[in-house]
């Protein structure tokens, strides 16, 4: 279980995370929303560690996190596997090397200098990637792929991590609809399967419904609000979106259904 106590995190005199406290049980898929500039990345870039907190605390099971360092601190970092916007895969590479890169926390220095993978850690990364659909794609470099294959890699890459979290950085947000849904997708299978949280940063409303179990609302860096999509209300919507409101709840008709529905009523 994760623990958020009190977390605040100032960029000089700008507070982007403000006294931010939650709980996210194991095994849920959570969406935290809220319009641009709320606080979301900041906040799941703290989980990770990738920034440091002005204020507060995280704990896992107990362990405080924010107190991590060195070799402890990569364990956490793979522990909780980020997923970003621009998939952040090295185009040269091939996409099953790309895959690999997520076992250098559990290689040996020097093979991972020498890029010596185990037919252990090969056989992993192609399981990956047979689990996201595109093993056929192993071969090729990252860079000739669509946004949504690239994106399918990275994923693939943090589940090789082992982590027993995923934290996805509105992972959507470069993606044409029919891509939105294929990793959406993705994820919720990862979730369902694996039983690997996930904290998804989510600027649509509708996504978030679609595939989230629970909901954190941000706003000018606070959680204004924390519960199940269903408990949502327009005011709330209104509170957390501002004049784009309307614009996010009037999707709502057109919300697409995940392929993966049945994991979900599981
Ligand atoms: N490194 C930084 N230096 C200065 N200000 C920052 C930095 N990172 C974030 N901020 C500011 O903190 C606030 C929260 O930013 P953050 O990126 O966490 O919001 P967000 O909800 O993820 O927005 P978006 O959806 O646009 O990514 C914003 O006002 C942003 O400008």
């Amino acid at each position: 279980m994760l623990v958020i106590e009190g977390l605040t995190r100032r960029f000089g005199g700008k507070v982007a995370v403000s006294d931010v406290s939650l709980t996210v049980e194991s095994g849920g898929f959570v969406g935290v929303i809220g319009r641009s500039g709320a606080g979301k990345s900041t906040l799941l870039r703290m989980i990770n560690r990738l920034q440091e907190p002005s204020e507060g605390r995280i704990l896992c099971d107990g362990r405080d996190v924010t107190a991590l360092r060195g070799q402890a601190l990569r364990d956490w970092r793979a522990d909780c596997a980020m997923i970003f916007q621009q998939f952040n895969l090295s185009g040269r590479l091939d996409v099953l090397t790309n895959v690999l890169m997520g076992r250098l926390n559990k290689t040996s220095t020097l093979s991972s200098v020498l890029r010596l993978w185990s037919a252990q850690d090969k056989a992993m990364a192609l399981s990956a990637l047979e689990m996201l659909d595109i093993a056929n794609l192993a071969a090729q470099r990252a860079d000739s792929l669509s946004g949504g294959q690239q994106q399918r890699v990275a994923i693939a890459r943090a589940l090789v991590q082992e982590p027993r979290m995923i934290l996805a950085d509105e992972p959507i947000a470069s993606l044409d609809p029919r891509n939105t849904k294929v990793v959406m997708d993705a994820l919720l299978r990862i979730n369902k399967h694996y039983c690997i949280t996930v904290l998804c940063n989510l600027h649509s409303l509708d996504l978030a419904r679609t595939y989230c179990d629970r909901l954190v609302g941000m706003a000018q860096g606070r959680v204004v609000f924390d519960g199940a999509p269903e408990a949502l209300t327009e005011d709330v919507a209104r509170e957390l979106y501002g004049l784009e409101a309307g614009e996010v709840m009037d999707a709502a008709a057109e919300r697409p259904q995940p392929a993966a529905a049945a994991f979900a009523a599981a």
